[in-house]
């Protein structure tokens, strides 16, 4: 019995450190969502006063709200390339997706006049569902291709008409794999329907500081790599397939070097 009584407080030191990053883990992941739950209601009022509704120009109230939420969860950013983001007229963005964490690496670069594709159900998150459909975000029915389709075409032409730049999560769903997923084909339709340049831009694994499995989140980096643009002008939906895979091949080797070099500064990580 006495034995038991000296031993039992040793198994809490392994329970506590257990439970603490556990419990950092819940507490970070409900923090984020709260956090940007009350930054969307503060942007609501303030998109409305600036643009009376829906309007791309309240991206820049969003941009503007969601650049220190960062600092909030240990984030550090390492952005290169920005000088390719420095073209007059519309583009579309493609990046790869890991989680809604995303939402931060877009904030630190998105260029004026720019939003992006999200799926439906976005629009139904509270306060961040408003935020999202003032800011001019374009929802699309992943179940319904040919609604999900139609919504891209008319984006092409809204991009044009009103000088609009839209960001793609070509994956089409979140994925933290370590690789990039196959990509879908809706964006390279929509860049070429429009004749609008392409630009690749990369985030850095975030396997380093956060880990849904094992219930970690940590302070981390995040690169940000912006790759020169591709162009599609003169290209027919013939070439969207190999625009496609050109893309996906670029992507994917940065994918690799940055995350690789994070990996390696950071010392070995467990997976
Ligand atoms: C102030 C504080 C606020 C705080 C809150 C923050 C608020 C706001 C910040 C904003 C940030 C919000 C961030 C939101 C991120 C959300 C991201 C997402 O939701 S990702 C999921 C949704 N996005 C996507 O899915 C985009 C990528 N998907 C595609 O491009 C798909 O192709 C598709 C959805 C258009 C269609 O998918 P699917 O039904 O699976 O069909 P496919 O297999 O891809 O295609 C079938 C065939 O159709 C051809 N195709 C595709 N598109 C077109 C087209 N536009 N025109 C003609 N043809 C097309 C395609 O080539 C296929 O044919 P094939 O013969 O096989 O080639
Ligand atoms: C009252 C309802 C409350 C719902 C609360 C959810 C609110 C989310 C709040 C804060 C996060 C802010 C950033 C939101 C934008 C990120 C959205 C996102 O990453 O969507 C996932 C989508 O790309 C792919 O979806 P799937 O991986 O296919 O699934």
């Amino acid at each position: 019995m006495d034995a038991l009584w000296m031993v039992s407080p040793l198994l809490l030191v392994p329970l506590l450190l257990w439970t603490s990053t556990t419990f950092a883990f819940y507490f970070k992941k409900f923090f984020y969502v709260a956090w940007m739950m009350f930054l969307a209601l503060l942007a609501i009022p303030m998109s409305v006063a600036k643009s009376g509704g829906r309007d791309i120009e309240n991206m820049r109230i969003i941009r503007f709200m969601v650049r220190h939420v960062k600092y909030l969860l240990g984030l550090r950013m390492e952005v290169s390339g920005q000088e390719h983001l420095q073209l007059q007229g519309p583009y579309v963005i493609i990046s790869n997706h890991q989680s809604s964490l995303d939402v931060l690496g877009m904030m630190e670069i998105l260029p004026d006049r720019c939003t992006t594709i999200a799926k439906k159900e976005l629009i139904y998150a509270g306060t961040v569902g408003l935020i999202c459909w003032l800011g001019g975000i374009v929802f699309i029915n992943r179940k319904k291709t040919s609604d999900a389709k139609s919504v891209m075409s008319d984006a092409a032409k809204t991009m044009l008409e009103d000088q609009i730049r839209l960001w793609v999560f070509p994956e089409g769903t979140r994925n933290q794999q370590g690789d990039l997923l196959p990509f879908k084909k809706g964006a390279f339709h929509l860049a070429v329907q429009a004749q609008v340049p392409i630009i690749p831009v990369v985030f850095s694994s975030y396997s380093n500081f956060y880990r849904r499995k094992e219930k970690q989140f940590n302070s981390g980096t995040i690169r940000l790599k912006i790759l020169p643009k591709i162009e599609t002008k003169g290209m027919t939906s013939d070439d969207v397939s190999s625009l496609a895979d050109k893309s996906y091949q670029v992507m994917r080797s940065a994918f690799l070097e940055i995350s690789d070099s994070i990996a390696q500064s950071n010392g070995p990580t467990r997976h």
